[in-house]
């Protein structure tokens, strides 16, 4: 949204102009928010409660939202030196409005501290009113909200400005802002936000679909490769995959018609045109026409082999067979398995394993090329749970029997969704991934069953198909299913009896054929005996349950974590230390395998080419969280730690293995407590208890949090 300013007397506060049409909307959206707000029961005088997340589940929001974080932190970093000095903060918030991070200067820092700006909070309109984080997400749109048009007085003070962003496919990962004195509102400041919010997006959209074809776009050929150019995704099959926010703004189309176009009737023109200009030299961008007529250049960007990247439609151009002419366009050392993004539809025979791994991993089948591992065959890591899982699965495939998979955060659940799509009869079909908990309870029924144009109030122009209809011939993933809003459940139900969708303001019904598979971390049944999920909906969508068992509970994550490491590192693949492999199997690990695959991530990045991943390497906050007694798994004994590899390890606790442990109940205190044992046996040498531990004098210090220089007051 664009907003005007008015300069006003230096010293008071700069607000936001009237009078123009942008203003005019925009008083209409915070009047809309304020009315919402009413009627949520909110009271403008009281004071903001400050119910942060407990420090474990702000962990393991953190953990959930890893992705954006990382992708957030540099583009934060560039927004905080435009802001400082200005007594603001920049906030970055996941798609239900949880604080995720903020950072800022010190002092406003602490001053929106008091009114529940900090990690932890909820900003969503229901916890507190009429706000740019809260607004922007209810409205899907960037929002400035400016001192007194906050709903709640205490927040008054304040002034906002923020963006959602978005994935390629249209769904909601988050929120950045940038909060400050409303003294200090400038009217820059949501054109930074925006483009800040844009340079995420585009960085995702690129990581999602590094090996698909990209078409990047502008009226203006001068504009292609600057944020405001627009990049469609295509397919292997020519249908469009994913679009970021400035192509939807020039096609003039919603993310769901978009992704209802294919390369042909979005641009008018044929993959093998395409692949014909991608093998010319030195080509300038394409001059092709949008649906409704209007010139765009485009420059069409692929990093992997073409005629893996576009299949099917069109006629070939010559030459233009299964590898020819790939090396020309072939990245240089890299893997190029044509990784298919999470909501595509997968052509078979494709990448399999790679394939299910878009959240991050990338793992070739081990040993030799020649056969690749079916999606379900890569999550056999030798867990006997899991293989039960996959058996039942496998004899349930292709048989129209809904699954609903049980488990814990992070245990795979999503992946395992995944591996069933890829291994069925619909692979070259959508998979439609749908998170019942993060879309507000307001929007998931439009965002499920579509809506008619102008269906209800805030409804996008030309209305929407809805997930479901997404997903015809493919597979329907209802994440989170627990959390669906019970009277969305009974319409949920009649569309899995029907078999039909009828969109929200609309008499048509669309028939549809999905496969269904929901997943949960709720106990169900528990639910359904409190009246809070309803009976008839658990036996439709349970044909078959499965529970994927806690990382807690598996026996293979030596394994799971090599086969983790190898699809991070798949050239140079570290070891992992004795030491380390004991740490990991005694941690809880509350966050499973995402928390597991994020620790090995970092460890991969900071042992950067090192044969061993050791402990110097793991993530400070997981080193922080072992320290805590509830998180390891039980007393370390020297029996239930897997015996340390022949040779030197070079940590304490795998050089440590025969030390008596004491009463030590974390990893942690036990190797504080040989170390303690070893140094007394030496009589306080260093020297010589770092040559019997086999590990440095300086592991020693830092294990003891010694200064080396000052005797340490404990032992003096
Ligand atoms: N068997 C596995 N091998 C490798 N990586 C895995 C495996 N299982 C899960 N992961 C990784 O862990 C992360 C979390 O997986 P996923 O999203 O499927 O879990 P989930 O149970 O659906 O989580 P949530 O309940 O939070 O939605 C992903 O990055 C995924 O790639």
């Amino acid at each position: 949204m664009q907003t005007r300013t008015t300069k006003e007397t230096p010293g008071k506060a700069l607000a936001p102009a009237t009078g123009s049409a942008g203003a005019d909307s925009r008083r209409a959206l915070i009047e809309e928010s304020h009315q919402r707000c009413a009627a949520l029961g909110l009271s403008r005088i009281e004071r903001p409660d400050y119910e942060p997340l407990m420090r474990s589940d702000l962990a393991i929001a953190r953990e959930r939202n890893r992705r954006l974080s990382d992708r957030a932190a540099p583009v934060m970093e560039m927004l905080l030196e435009q802001i400082v000095n200005t007594h603001s903060m920049i906030v970055l918030t996941d798609a239900q409005g949880t604080v995720l991070h903020t950072v800022g200067d010190d002092d406003f820092l602490e001053r929106a501290g008091k009114v529940a700006l900090a990690p932890g909070a909820n900003w969503a309109e229901h916890s507190k009113g009429t706000n740019a984080i809260g607004t922007a997400l209810f409205a899907e749109t960037p929002t400035l909200v400016h001192a007194s048009e906050h709903f709640m007085h205490a927040n008054s003070f304040l002034t906002c400005s923020a963006a959602p962003i978005f994935d390629p496919r249209g769904n909601m990962l988050g929120v950045l802002d940038v909060t400050g004195d409303h003294r200090s509102y400038h009217q820059h400041t949501m054109g930074l936000v925006r483009m800040s919010a844009r340079m995420i997006e585009n960085h995702w959209l690129t990581d999602d679909y590094t090996d698909r074809l990209r078409l990047h776009f502008h009226s203006r050929s001068e504009f292609i490769g600057t944020l405001l150019e627009g990049i469609v995704v295509v397919g292997p099959d020519g249908r469009v995959l994913g679009a970021n926010r400035s192509a939807l703004d020039q096609i003039g189309q919603s993310m769901a018609a978009v992704r209802n176009h294919s390369l042909t009737s979005l641009f008018g023109t044929s993959t093998a045109a395409v692949h014909d200009h991608l093998r010319s030299p030195l080509a300038l961008p394409m001059l092709l026409h949008l649906p409704d007529g209007r010139p765009v250049h485009v420059s069409p960007r692929a990093s992997g082999p073409v005629s893996v990247m576009l299949r099917g439609l069109g006629p070939a151009a010559p030459g233009a067979g299964p590898g020819a002419d790939d090396a020309a366009l072939a990245a240089p050392a890299a893997r190029r398995d044509a990784l298919p993004a999470p909501g595509d539809a997968v052509a078979p025979g494709l990448a399999a394993a790679a394939a299910i791994a878009a959240g991050g991993l990338r793992e070739p089948a081990e040993g030799a090329p020649a056969r690749r591992a079916s999606g379900l065959e890569f999550l056999q890591t030798g867990d006997p749970q899991v293989e039960a899982v996959v058996g039942k699965l496998r004899r349930v495939l292709n048989r129209d029997i809904p699954i609903l998979i049980l488990g814990e955060t992070g245990t795979g659940k999503e992946l395992l969704a995944r591996a069933i799509h890829q291994d069925s009869e619909r692979a070259k079909q959508a998979f439609v991934a749908v998170n019942c908990a993060s879309i507000p309870e307001t929007l998931i029924e439009a965002e499920l069953f579509g809506y008619e144009e102008g269906a209800f109030t805030g409804a996008k122009r030309k209305g929407s198909h809805g997930r479901i209809v997404q997903a015809n011939g493919g597979t329907l993933f209802l994440d989170e299913i627990g959390d669906m809003p019970g009277p969305l459940q009974a319409r949920l139900l009649r569309v899995l009896q029907e078999r039909s969708v009828t969109p929200l303001g609309s008499h048509k019904t669309i028939p549809v054929d999905i496969a269904v598979i929901g997943a949960t971390h709720r106990p169900l049944r528990e639910m359904i005996e409190r009246g809070q999920f309803r009976e008839d909906l658990y036996y439709r969508l349970n044909g078959l349950a499965v529970r994927l068992p806690a990382l807690r509970e598996r026996n293979d994550l030596p394994a799971l974590a090599r086969r983790i490491l190898r699809g991070e590192c798949p050239q140079h693949t570290p070891e992992i230390s004795p030491a380390v492999m004991t740490m990991f199997t005694r941690y809880r690990w509350p966050g499973n395998v995402r928390q597991l695959a994020n620790v090995l991530r970092t460890a991969a990045v900071m042992a950067a080419g090192e044969p061993q991943i050791t402990e110097a390497h793991l993530p400070d906050d997981f080193l922080d969280d072992l320290q805590r007694p509830a998180a390891a798994l039980a007393p370390l004994s020297a029996a239930a730690a897997p015996a340390p590899a022949a040779g030197r390890a070079d940590d304490t606790a795998a050089a440590g293995g025969a030390v008596v442990a004491g009463n030590a109940r974390t990893l942690q205190e036990a190797e504080i407590a040989m170390i303690q044992q070893v140094l007394d046996a030496c009589d306080g040498n260093i020297s010589e208890a770092s040559k019997r531990l086999g590990i440095s004098r300086n592991t020693i210090y830092r294990k003891l949090r010694w200064n080396p220089d000052r005797p340490d007051p404990a032992r003096a």
